[in-house]
């Protein structure tokens, strides 16, 4: 993982600036096309080229248990990270619709589903059958959270050696946004006001006490601020872990990575901390309903694509930024240049009386 971690470099300076000349020299107002100008030019610089291609794109679906769940924190029993993965791979879930409809694909990961499902198109990477509760201990062993983060990263380096270029970050985890809150407040010493929502969907009563369970186990592992895996191992989940290693694994093989939810959210910010150079290869998509998502954002100056009020989570912002990203480069690769759109001032017609 170290290796991975520490030979990340930064995307191209000057392509990125060829690419912004290029996108300055378009028949248009400059600056017109607002963030559009600037995925293509951040794509452009991560991929290496001024005008490159539409993307193959896929978006990975990290699929694992939380023992938190016997809190009565989340939002549904737990059986439902396993029947929603089988969805998934029945192609029926919001992802894969949202996928099917934007031209991109899905991969399912067990990375640790407490039952084991038998499937031809699961990616079994199982690290262990679910965390364990961490309101009353350590989630995982610090060489499990290795290894989850080691299994995203070459989950990303296998579908990077089939042709996909654009990836996108999914999870299905029934009491993921608990553990997603904690690893927030212990990197940032955010309070459980700023951190905690909601999630799937649960009671005030169940909030409060979401509130006051994370806070208690944060009290309980005082994990430290300064060691991400220490983070992921005391009060992690093995579908974040597995994402912080997309972000690595994307980052590593110069692939721009898309940011979907809440969990997704707070696993960039994990892997931003491992090295700060993958926020270069960071694409937010939407704005989460869950409170702590614009905190993130903050923390890593992203700004969200869009703002459509979802909060499903799945990866299911990730195919709608795709759409956004290929248009953008479409624009920078297929857009006539004022110099070629001026050599059309033949064609105009003197319609004065
Ligand atoms: O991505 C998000 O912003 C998001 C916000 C709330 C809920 N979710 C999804 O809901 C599940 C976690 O919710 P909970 O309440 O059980 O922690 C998990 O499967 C996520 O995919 C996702
Ligand atoms: C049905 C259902 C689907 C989900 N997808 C992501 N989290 C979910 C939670 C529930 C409850």
């Amino acid at each position: 993982m170290k290796p991975i971690i520490d030979t990340i470099t930064a995307p191209s300076a000057e392509i990125r600036a060829a690419a912004q000349a290029r996108i300055d020299s378009l028949a248009k107002p400059l600056g017109s096309l607002g963030r559009l100008e600037s995925i293509a030019a951040q794509v452009a610089a991560i991929s290496g080229t001024i005008t490159p291609a539409p993307r193959r794109k896929c978006t990975i679906v990290m699929s694992a248990d939380h023992g938190i769940v016997e809190e009565g924190i989340a939002c549904a029993p737990q059986e439902v990270t396993a029947i929603q993965t089988i969805n998934m791979l029945k192609n029926l879930t919001g992802i894969c619709v949202l996928s099917n409809a934007n031209g991109a694909d899905v991969r399912v990961v067990d990375i640790g589903i407490k039952p084991n499902i038998s499937h031809p198109g699961l990616i079994a990477r199982k690290v262990r059958p679910g965390t364990a509760n961490f309101a009353k201990e350590a989630a995982m062993e610090r060489h499990e959270a290795e290894q989850a983060v080691l299994t995203g990263i070459q989950v990303v380096q296998e579908l990077a050696h089939e042709g996909y270029n654009l990836i996108g970050t999914g999870e299905m985890g029934i009491g993921n946004t608990s553990c997603s809150s904690a690893i927030f407040m212990a990197l940032t010493g955010a309070s459980a006001d700023e951190a905690v929502g909601k999630g799937g969907g649960i009671t005030d009563e169940a909030l409060a006490r979401k509130k006051q369970v994370i806070s208690a186990a944060l009290a309980l592992h005082q994990p430290d601020p300064a060691d991400p895996l220490d983070v992921l191992s005391k009060v992690g989940g093995l579908d974040v872990a597995g994402m912080v290693g997309c972000f690595l694994g994307a980052a590593h093989s110069k692939v721009p990575v898309v940011i979907d939810g809440f969990i997704s959210a707070a696993a960039a910010l994990v892997a931003c901390r491992l090295n700060p150079l993958v926020r270069e290869y960071l694409i937010p998509s939407h704005r989460s309903a869950e409170p702590g998502y614009v905190r993130i954002m903050a923390e890593l100056q992203l700004e969200p694509l869009l703002h459509l009020d979802m909060r499903l989570g799945e990866g299911t912002g990730c195919p709608l930024a795709f759409g956004i990203v290929d248009a953008a480069l479409s624009m920078l690769s297929t857009m006539a240049t004022f110099d070629e759109a001026m050599i059309n001032r033949d064609y105009l017609v003197d319609i004065r009386p």
